[in-house]
């Protein structure tokens, strides 16, 4: 299943948020989203995932969203949202009681994602046993296990310290690599984009509109910061944000 945004704009009464937004996220691709602090890329999210409705314009979901799927849309946000009293497992089954499904493929699915995120092994600890990335990696299970069709991942990195995101990009490679799943996928972060994104769209600063999509065709697991193309792609990604990003800081300093 792939989403359509068609001519989307948003505003919050009299707050023009995003402008004549059109945008498409294929399956099987990693869409980057990035710009100046307040832009949108949020909101997009919200709206991408029917959590909010456009001011203008639509969200379309073309196509069916794959066999097994419990929800097509599904969220991995920055503060893992998990229940500090569920353990591993509970906190996956928590988006699957709902469903009726036979205790076997309950079980199927959670062994599954648990297998695809290395924890397996950890499946009865709880929250506080963990660190951050393995938190985010059981929100990231969590939110596998219902088999979406597009993945919405609001800075999923940026909790983390740096470490530990260079870790979680190589397990979200990996991860892709082995079922490439679909995903928007928002950061402030150039590098991650770089990583991750098979699209990065660079955002201006609100109004968000497109300023540019940068598509970028390098096999993620060929991508690294050393590699001369992805750093040049990072600073023209830069060099686009730059102006943006700084008008942006004025103006919410300003108000
Ligand atoms: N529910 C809401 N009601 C009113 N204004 C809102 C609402 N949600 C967001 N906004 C405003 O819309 C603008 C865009 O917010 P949004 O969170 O989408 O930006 P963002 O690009 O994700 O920001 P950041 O990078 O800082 O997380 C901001 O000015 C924000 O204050």
């Amino acid at each position: 299943m792939d989403l359509r945004v068609e001519n989307l704009s948003h505003r919050y009464d009299d707050l023009d948020v995003l402008r004549d937004i059109d945008l498409e996220i294929k399956t099987g691709e990693i869409v980057c989203v990035i710009g100046p602090s307040g832009c949108g890329k949020s909101t997009l999210l919200r709206l991408l995932g029917g959590l909010e409705q456009p001011s203008e314009g639509q969200v379309l979901q073309v196509g069916e969203p794959p066999a097994g799927s419990l929800n097509p849309l599904t969220y991995v946000f920055q503060d893992f949202a998990l229940l500090p009293w569920r353990s591993v497992e509970g906190n996956v089954s928590l988006v699957l009681e709902g469903h009726n499904l036979p205790a076997e493929e309950m079980e199927a699915r959670i062994a599954d994602v648990l297998s695809r995120t290395r924890l397996s092994d950890f499946r009865k600890a709880v929250p506080k046993q963990l660190s951050g990335g393995m938190k985010q990696r059981v929100a990231i299970a969590r939110a596998l296990s219902v088999n979406p069709a597009v993945l919405l991942m609001d800075e999923p990195l940026s909790a983390l310290d740096s470490q530990t995101r260079e870790l979680l990009m190589d397990d979200l490679i990996d991860l892709w690599e082995r079922e490439k799943f679909t995903a928007c996928y928002i950061t402030h972060n150039l590098a991650e984009a770089v990583r991750l994104g098979h699209k990065v769209v660079v955002l201006s600063r609100r109004p968000g509109v497109i300023r540019e999509i940068v598509h970028i065709d390098m096999p993620l697991t060929e991508r690294n910061l050393s590699n001369p193309q992805i750093a040049a792609i990072q600073q023209q990604l830069w060099e686009m944000m730059r102006a943006e990003a700084a008008a942006a800081d004025t103006e919410l300093a300003d108000s």
